[in-house]
């Protein structure tokens, strides 16, 4: 059964529209990419299916169940985490309380419970090092691995990466990477929306393709660029 599926979902900002009848299914564990040139409605798209942004028409459903009207926090507590694009940290908390605060806030979990897997993540996520330093105090790199860290945090069973490669510097980027194939190999489901793409085909198995709203093509990522639809819109080559 798929973790999370789109049925049909459109919106509109006046006569802009973001999602023209976008529908897909991810599977438990799998991990998709989504491309589109810009303003094509990626980030729109993972406000609605965070919760941040109602949908005009259609319907978003996790694990089979219709989450369309829930709020986000109901979303997130039910395993539906995010990163946004810009990294927001609570500036002077540290590293370990921003992580903290995710794990903590509505969950059920116990003190030990939730420190015991900050700690974890900040491993995983290579920032134990920067644990005590203030969420302000960060470079690029450590500020999107902390961005990483605090959605882990929430526990998803979906994780929704928002262009978490944009700014690195290649070393950097493979870095990250890295990370993120480790989260993924773990079994979270993951859909990552990202414009370095070289970053994107490494870790995920299938391509997703936005272009004003619609879904151009998706399928294995070598098939979607070699698609001509995909190369005149995208890449901007006349076929
Ligand atoms: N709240 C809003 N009100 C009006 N227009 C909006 C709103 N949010 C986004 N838009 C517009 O909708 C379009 C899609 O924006 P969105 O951020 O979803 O695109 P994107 O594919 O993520 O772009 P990028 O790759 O540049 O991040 C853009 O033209 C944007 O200006």
């Amino acid at each position: 059964m798929a973790i999370l599926a789109l049925k049909d979902v459109s919106k509109s900002f006046g006569a802009l529209k973001v999602a023209d009848s976008v529908s897909f299914a991810l599977e438990e564990g799998e991990a998709l990419g989504i491309i589109g040139p810009n303003g094509a409605g990626k980030s729109s798209l993972f406000n609605m299916i965070a919760g941040n942004l109602r949908v005009d028409s259609g319907r978003i459903l996790y694990g089979g169940a219709d989450v369309t009207r829930q709020p986000p926090m109901a979303r997130c507590l039910a395993g539906i985490g995010r990163t946004f694009q810009i990294p927001q940290p609570f500036q002077h908390l540290t590293v370990f309380e921003n992580l903290l605060v995710a794990a903590a806030y509505g969950s059920r979990k116990t003190e030990k419970e939730v420190s015991e897997r900050c700690a974890n993540i900040l491993v995983r996520t290579g920032l134990i090092s920067r644990a005590n330093q203030l969420g302000g105090s960060l470079a690029l790199l450590e500020r999107k691995r902390l961005e990483l860290a605090r959605a882990l945090a929430t526990d998803p069973k979906v994780l929704l990466l928002d262009e978490i490669a944009g700014g690195l510097t290649e070393g950097e980027c493979g870095e990250l990477v890295e990370t993120i194939r480790s989260i993924s190999a773990a079994g979270t489901a993951i859909v990552w929306v990202e414009h370095v793409l070289h970053a994107l085909t490494s870790v995920v198995s299938r391509l997703l393709v936005l272009n004003f709203g619609k879904v151009i093509g998706i399928g294995q990522p070598a098939e979607i660029m070699e698609s001509k639809a995909v190369r005149q819109v995208y890449l901007g080559i006349d076929v």
